[in-house]
């Protein structure tokens, strides 16, 4: 592939990449193209909706335009039916359209009705959408007892109290919760909250008003127009007669009211004092919550312009108090003009800390992929890599003239140049080396460590800002963090450092770090080498031990086999003796026998455990000794274990046969049957005592020799 064809791939794989964040589907056509095919999509899945099992999720736009649709039949009867009630005129007048209005806002109720049965809400985090669950659900709700009492059908009074009292219809005024509701929805969704807030509170005010210009019209009426100075004057007069005119001024007088203005008639009336004194006292409380809610407006405002930009006021403060340099001074202005004008965003991190992880992720990269799309390093790195990478950016912007780094500086940090130009000069400030611009990197070289850099972690160059420049800065630690997952990233970037390096002559050569790598080598091996032979020797001596305790085992077991096989060659006179003379005589011959036994294991354990000490090399110390302590302990335990239940064998063996030798006596009183038994005992007694005889001889053998042993080890 050639060059402009590896970027212009490199540039779509960029563009999907930021088109994927935005939540769009990646589309050759364009965004035309995607808008079009989101349209046929809206077409096709209302095509596809089941009517009968529909249900609206109260996350989805459709439901938050209903919302604002239904605003429109609330605020209607909220503002028309007080208007119909007290200006009788207006409300006979338009009654055609009225009515109209009427019965479109009753269906418009229904509606909203329909709708509300039909929305999904949510039960442990998951959206219920069975219908028989959400008709339960609606009917239980105290929600369908106010929308049904304000869908009743109370026109029906109209024929009793005739069609000039609107007020019957009264009840449609309990809908106002769903206005609340939309109007939340509303603020938001709004990218000016603070607009939206202040013109709600307006609206509530003029409805308000509104309210009391009915009323003072109603109770003008009730006292008789023009009866005094506080009252509407009289209707009959000309200037007074127009809906127009009527209307306005009873607006005008209430306005003046709720704005405190106060500049209205003196009441004279008992029943006129009471009116002023209601609305003089709903004054204050609107008069209030107009003052705090835009005073509440203003402090956000400046909230946001201080966390947006850093504040001004404060530094200019501290620098009057030090007697900063004028020049500086100016420097410092011209920084903080340059944020406001360019409006350059400092505390990105800051303001965006309350959303959650992944959400300022997707926020960070579809603000700074673009930039980052052009630093070659990050080109074709992995997405969560660049996800992780793009929260680590600080934003900096730089004045002209501004060092950003100084040759000899220790390097915390590397630069990534998001827009402006930066040159890299000599210490004189005038010579040029290079000028970087945007997408281009610097100050990697004195925090990435690399080798035979002799400037080790200092700054190699200095680099100046040409204009003003914004840069993001990424810390040493941070850069650790992600080119530790990146490999191919950290080669890149060192690679650039060490050509800067050597043609800045500052690279040891490479003939140097090379024999120190492999003598590092070489070491290892041989350690290893040293590792693997004491683990050698460990295991041959191990299986050494193995093997003598198996030897042991095998001796033991046959010494008990052997005494086994004595005592039953002694059992037919012991049989004669008696039971007790037996038992005592077993006992004592077995201890003192068992006894023997274990010392010569005890010597035995002795010597083995010299001879380890002996053979056992300094490293292989501990282990050695462990184990062979264990496999000693556990030889002798299992030994003992065995003798103990040979004894007790033995004994039941030897208590059997006495039973069977004083049964056998009385079954051959009984048997008389010739040689039964006797001949086979007989024979097999006297091999036995041959046995016996040998194994003796041998015992004293070797008891003699280890005597002698004993003397020696003595002498
Ligand atoms: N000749 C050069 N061309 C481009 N960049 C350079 C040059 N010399 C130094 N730099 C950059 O300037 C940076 C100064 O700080 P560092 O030594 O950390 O890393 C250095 C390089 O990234």
């Amino acid at each position: 592939m050639d060059k402009t064809g590896d970027v212009h791939v490199k540039g779509n794989q960029w563009q999907r990449l930021l088109r994927w964040h935005r939540g769009q589907k990646p589309n050759e056509e364009g965004e035309d193209g995607a808008k079009d095919e989101g349209r046929r999509n809206i077409i096709l899945d209302l095509k596809k909706i089941n009517w009968k099992d529909w249900v609206v999720d109260p996350a989805e736009q459709f439901y938050y335009v209903w919302l604002q649709v239904m605003i429109l039949p609330i605020v209607y009867n909220w503002v028309i039916i007080i208007l119909r009630t007290c200006f009788t005129t207006i409300a006979l007048s338009y009654l055609p359209v009225w009515l109209t209005l009427d019965y479109l806002s009753d269906l418009m109720y229904l509606l909203d009705m329909i709708i509300t049965v039909h929305t999904g809400y949510l039960e442990q985090g998951i959206l219920i959408k069975d219908l028989t669950q959400l008709k339960k659900h609606y009917l239980h709700s105290k929600h369908f007892l106010r929308d049904l009492v304000s869908l009743l059908p109370t026109d029906f009074f109209y024929f009793v109290f005739g069609i000039q009292t609107p007020l019957v219809r009264i009840n449609r005024l309990l809908r106002l919760p769903r206005l609340s509701e939309a109007l939340d929805r509303m603020e938001t969704r709004t990218s000016y909250p603070n607009t939206f807030r202040i013109t709600k509170l307006m609206i509530y005010i003029f409805v308000l008003i509104h309210w009391n210009a009915c009323l003072y019209f109603a109770l003008s009426n009730y006292i008789g127009f023009g009866s005094d100075r506080w009252v509407y004057p009289n209707i009959t007069n000309p200037e007074f007669a127009s809906m127009r005119r009527q209307y306005f001024y009873c607006f005008w007088f209430s306005a003046q009211i709720f704005t405190t203005v106060g500049d209205t008639p003196l009441p004279k009336r008992a029943e006129e004092q009471l009116f002023m004194i209601a609305d003089l006292l709903i004054a204050v409380l609107v008069f209030a919550s107009i003052v705090g809610n835009v005073g509440n407006v203003i402090s956000s405002l400046r909230d946001r312009d201080n966390v947006f930009f850093p504040n001004h006021e404060l530094v200019k403060a501290y620098l009057r108090s030090h007697h900063i340099s004028k020049e500086l001074r100016q420097r410092i202005d011209d920084w903080y003009q340059h944020l406001h004008i360019n409006k350059k965003i400092m505390r990105e991190n800051e303001i965006l800390q309350q959303l959650p992880l992944h959400l300022r992720t997707e926020i960070a990269v579809s603000v700074h992929l673009p930039i980052l799309s052009k630093v070659t390093i990050f080109q074709n790195c992995e997405k969560s890599l660049l996800e992780e990478l793009v929260l680590k950016l600080t934003p900096q912007v730089f004045s002209p003239g501004e060092y950003v780094c100084r040759k000899g500086d220790v390097g915390h940090e590397m630069y990534i140049i998001k827009e402006g130009k930066l040159a890299v000069v000599a210490d004189d400030g005038v010579t040029e080396f290079a000028v970087l611009s945007d997408g281009n990197f610097f100050g990697e070289i004195s925090i990435l460590n690399i080798k035979g850099n002799r400037s080790g972690n200092r700054r190699t160059a200095n680099i100046r800002s040409i204009g003003h420049s914004d840069l993001f800065s990424l810390s040493k630690e941070d850069l650790t963090d992600v080119l530790s997952e990146f490999p191919a990233a950290k080669h890149h970037l060192e690679e650039k450092g060490r050509q800067i390096l050597i043609k800045m002559g500052m690279l040891e050569e490479s003939g140097e770090g090379e024999p120190k790598e492999e003598e590092k080598v070489e070491t290892k091996i041989k350690r290893l080498e040293t590792n693997l032979e004491v683990l050698q020797t460990k295991l041959a001596r191990l299986m050494m031990e193995l093997e003598s305790s198996n030897r042991k085992m095998q001796t033991r077991v046959e010494q008990l086999e052997w005494e086994a096989a004595t005592l039953k060659t002694q059992l037919p006179k012991d049989g004669e003796e008696g039971e007790t003379a037996d038992g005592r005589g077993e006992g004592v011959g077995g201890e003192v026998q068992w006894e023997r036994e274990e010392a010569e294991g005890e010597e035995e354990e002795g010597s083995d455990a010299k001879v380890n000490k002996v053979g056992q090399g300094e490293d292989s110390n501990d282990i050695t000794k462990e184990g062979d302590g264990e496999s000693t302990k556990s030889t002798k335990e299992d030994v003992e274990r065995t003798i103990e239940g040979d004894k007790s064998a033995l004994k039941d063996q030897h208590d059997q046969e006495n039973e069977k030798g004083m049964d056998g006596d009385k079954s051959q009183e009984k048997d008389e049957r010739p040689g039964k038994g006797d001949g086979a005992e007989i024979e097999s007694e006297d091999k036995t005592d041959e046995k016996s005889r040998e194994r003796k001889s041998e015992e004293g053998s070797e008891r003699g020799e280890e005597e002698k042993k004993g003397n020696g080890a003595e002498q």
